[in-house]
């Protein structure tokens, strides 16, 4: 695999087995992601979007095919994930929220935190280290919930629909504000959504 290739799926096919008989929701994909790309897939409901990030991040086992993740040196995790909901714990400052992937696991250094004070600084949180998230806006709370998943370097992050909670207009500036930190931070991110506008902000 070439170097700056993150992420490389070959013939990939998933088919669900039940009671009610075989739901074929991957057919044949194959897909390369390159370091410092955004892509975005745009597919209506049912489409396969969630079995897709479920295979890519291990969850579940395809039925056939490849798929290989490329791992840099600094990376502490291959993969970081981003949803619907920002999952933040409301007892736990947002410093603390952000902290929370290095503490589980045990990687808490000095030289970390200021990565992540500067991350809080530059986004528009430092004002915000010490409250709680209830104490936030809703977009707030997502660039929160970005910095804990930037706080482990991942080489490569996936987005599942991460603004379609927030209301119409949050959603625009918080989608644009997303991009730029992701393209800043020179990230690579896989992005599924239902929502052409949602698509829009790369
Ligand atoms: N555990 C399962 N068992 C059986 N069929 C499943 C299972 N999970 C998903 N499916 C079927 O596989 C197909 C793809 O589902 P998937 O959830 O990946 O789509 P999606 O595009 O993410 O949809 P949504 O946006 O609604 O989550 C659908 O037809 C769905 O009914």
């Amino acid at each position: 695999m070439r170097n700056d290739k993150v992420l490389e799926i070959k013939n990939l096919n998933m088919t669900y087995h039940s009671l009610d008989g075989e739901t074929k929701a991957l057919d044949n994909i194959s897909l390369d992601i390159y370091r410092g790309e955004i892509v975005v897939l745009v597919g209506p409901s049912g489409c396969g979007k969630s079995t897709l990030l479920s295979i890519i991040a291990g969850l579940l086992t395809p039925s056939s095919g490849n798929i290989i993740v490329n791992k840099s040196n600094d990376s502490i995790n291959d993969t970081g994930y981003m949803f619907q909901k920002d999952n933040l714990f409301e007892w736990r400052t947002i410093r603390d929220n952000t902290l929370i992937g290095l503490e589980i696991q045990n990687k808490l250094t000095e030289k970390r935190k200021e990565f992540v004070e500067n991350l809080l600084d530059t986004y528009g949180l430092s004002d915000f280290k010490d409250s709680y998230p209830s104490q936030l806006s809703g977009g707030m709370r997502q660039r929160a919930a970005l910095i804990r998943t930037l706080a482990t370097k991942p080489d490569f992050l996936l987005l599942d629909e991460p603004f379609s909670a927030l209301d119409y207009q949050t959603r625009l500036v918080i989608s644009d504000e997303i991009g730029q930190i992701l393209k800043k931070e020179g990230k690579t991110a896989l992005m599924v959504t239902h929502d052409i506008a949602e698509a829009m902000f790369t």
